[in-house]
């Protein structure tokens, strides 16, 4: 959420979140990096236009106008500068002057040597118990932030995986309205409106970042789980990668798997909602997850099939009012699964996405815990793969992303929370590989016929092939008239008559015989 170095009284109290580079002449000599040219503080732009009526709770959530509430200027980097102090790269460039152009590389963890997969999952391991090196996040609501003693300010240090939970869990969580008041739940910065995609393309790009660093290698690229298998099991749940299912209790994980030592934050759902705090980086239970055992839903028993991804892709209207999750015709709303494949919203239906989670059942299917499965990190990336796929059939069309109107957060020019320094959903809407400086390695299943286009071809087809018959019927009759003709007795009236006609003068009882 916040550098470490804004994390303090005076910080919070100027508004100002704008670390030094490289502070060669003491501290806030160089905001930014300003003198070097990176970049300069200045302060931060939020969208202003209304947002659709789902909240009607204005000026009661920290998250409202991000990140106003917390700070009101940022930095502004350069050229391919970036970050929180401009000390490092834009996605896609690298090198000392980030002048250096990358590609990362996206790719089906099945398709990984076991090799990989070994340095994947110790990756991933790494990430959950190292510190984040940059950020620290808050423990408290805004008007709770400097603690009891109002000079001790509420943040703590997070490792860089548990970081990427929070993240999701703060941008879901419900808008807390008092002691004794039911918190708002109809609030949701990253699912059910059009920054679905645009959100969780920033928070994986965000890990996959801090992942690079902390493995100090700029290729390191997240794999993808192509979950569009149409199975009823997991197929990367296997101890080698994301950890087979235990023995012993049929909704852990195997004890061959570092996954069954994971413990999960942000799991005192009832704690947070009640007394209005927030989620810290206390670990709680393990990970759960029992794949295709929802009896009680049968419909999330099974994976979305390949198909579902082909008629997906061909939804070409990125967004439809209300923008929301009973949109209808919409991309955005079938990718992330509230409508049908083909795009008909369908208050019944759970697909691609959705049906995913739905089906990891447990962990991974509830949205303020969901990250705390490492699957959810290859679930995403292959939602991700999807709208690039989209954005490159389509031109990256904008057009039907809506400017206002749409639920809170979710707007074209909104800042995503709780994301630092400020991002906008418009600046995720480009294709990956020219301008993110990452692509998939996926091939797309071909999309089957329609009923109505099976039916049309089998009309034409039929049409042709009685036009081929009656061809063939007149040619025969036409030969058979031929050969009739050639074995006819050469005295007939047509040849008489055209003997008669040849010379002109009538011979009736004329003989040639
Ligand atoms: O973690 C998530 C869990 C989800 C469950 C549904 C649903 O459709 O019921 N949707 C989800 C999104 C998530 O991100």
């Amino acid at each position: 959420q916040f550098p470490r170095q804004c994390a303090t009284v005076e910080a919070l109290r100027s508004g100002m979140c704008c670390p030094d580079y490289f502070p060669v002449f003491g501290p806030g000599t160089d905001r930014c990096g300003v003198s070097t040219g990176r970049g300069r503080c200045v302060q931060v732009t939020v969208d202003l236009r209304p947002h659709g009526p789902q909240y009607m709770h204005d000026g009661r959530d920290d998250r409202e106008q991000w990140p106003i509430r917390f700070f009101n200027q940022t930095c502004q980097c350069n050229g391919n500068f970036s970050g929180y102090n401009c000390g490092s790269c834009r996605p896609g460039w690298t090198g000392p002057t980030c002048s250096q152009q990358i590609n990362i590389v996206r790719r089906n963890l099945l398709d990984l040597s076991a090799e990989e997969r070994r340095r994947f999952v110790n990756a991933l391991q790494q990430a959950k118990v190292t510190i984040h090196p940059d950020i620290v996040i808050a423990t408290r609501r805004r008007e709770e932030i400097f603690g009891p003693d109002g000079n001790t300010p509420q943040f703590e240090n997070i490792s860089i995986y548990n970081y990427f939970v929070w993240s999701h869990y703060y941008s879901v969580r419900k808008t807390f309205l008092g002691t004794g008041q039911q918190s708002f739940g109809g609030i949701d910065f990253s699912h059910e409106g059009p920054a679905f995609v645009t959100w969780h393309r920033y928070h994986l790009l965000q890990l996959e970042r801090d992942m690079q660093n902390m493995l100090q290698d700029p290729s390191f690229g997240l794999p993808y789980w192509n979950f569009a298998t149409g199975q009823n099991t997991c197929d990367i749940c296997t101890d080698d990668l994301m950890g087979a299912r235990s023995n012993f209790d049929v909704s852990l994980i195997s004890q061959n798997s570092i996954f069954s030592q994971w413990r999960v934050i942000c799991e005192n759902i009832e704690d947070y909602e009640t007394l209005g705090t927030i989620c810290n980086s206390t670990e709680g239970g393990p990970i759960r997850r029992n794949p295709a055992g929802n009896v009680a839903r049968p419909m999330v028993q099974r994976l979305p099939e390949p198909e579902d991804v082909a008629q997906c892709l061909e939804v070409g209207v990125f967004d439809t009012p209300p923008f929301y999750s009973n949109s209808t015709d919409s991309f955005r709303n079938t990718v992330e699964g509230y409508s049908d494949p083909s795009g008909k919203y369908d208050p019944a239906v759970r697909s691609l996405h959705n049906l995913a989670h739905l089906f990891l059942n447990g962990t991974g299917g509830q949205t303020h815990l969901s990250p705390n499965d490492p699957i959810f990190v290859l679930l995403h990336t292959f939602t991700d793969a999807v709208f690039d796929e989209w954005l490159r059939r389509y031109s990256a069309d904008i057009s039907t992303y809506p400017l206002e109107n749409a639920p809170i957060g979710h707007n074209r020019q909104y800042n995503m929370v709780p994301f630092w320094p400020p991002v906008t959903n418009n600046e995720m809407f480009v294709t990956a590989p020219e301008n993110l400086g990452y692509s998939y390695e996926v091939e797309w299943p071909a999309r089957a016929l329609r009923v109505t286009e099976m039916i049309t071809i089998a009309i034409v087809t039929a049409l042709v092939l009685v036009a081929i018959i009656f061809a063939a019927a007149a040619c025969i009759v036409r030969v058979k008239k031929n050969k009739d003709d050639l074995h006819q007795p050469l005295l007939t009236d047509q040849y008489q008559h055209y003997s008669d006609d040849y010379d002109g003068i009538p011979a009736p009882s004329q003989s040639v015989v």
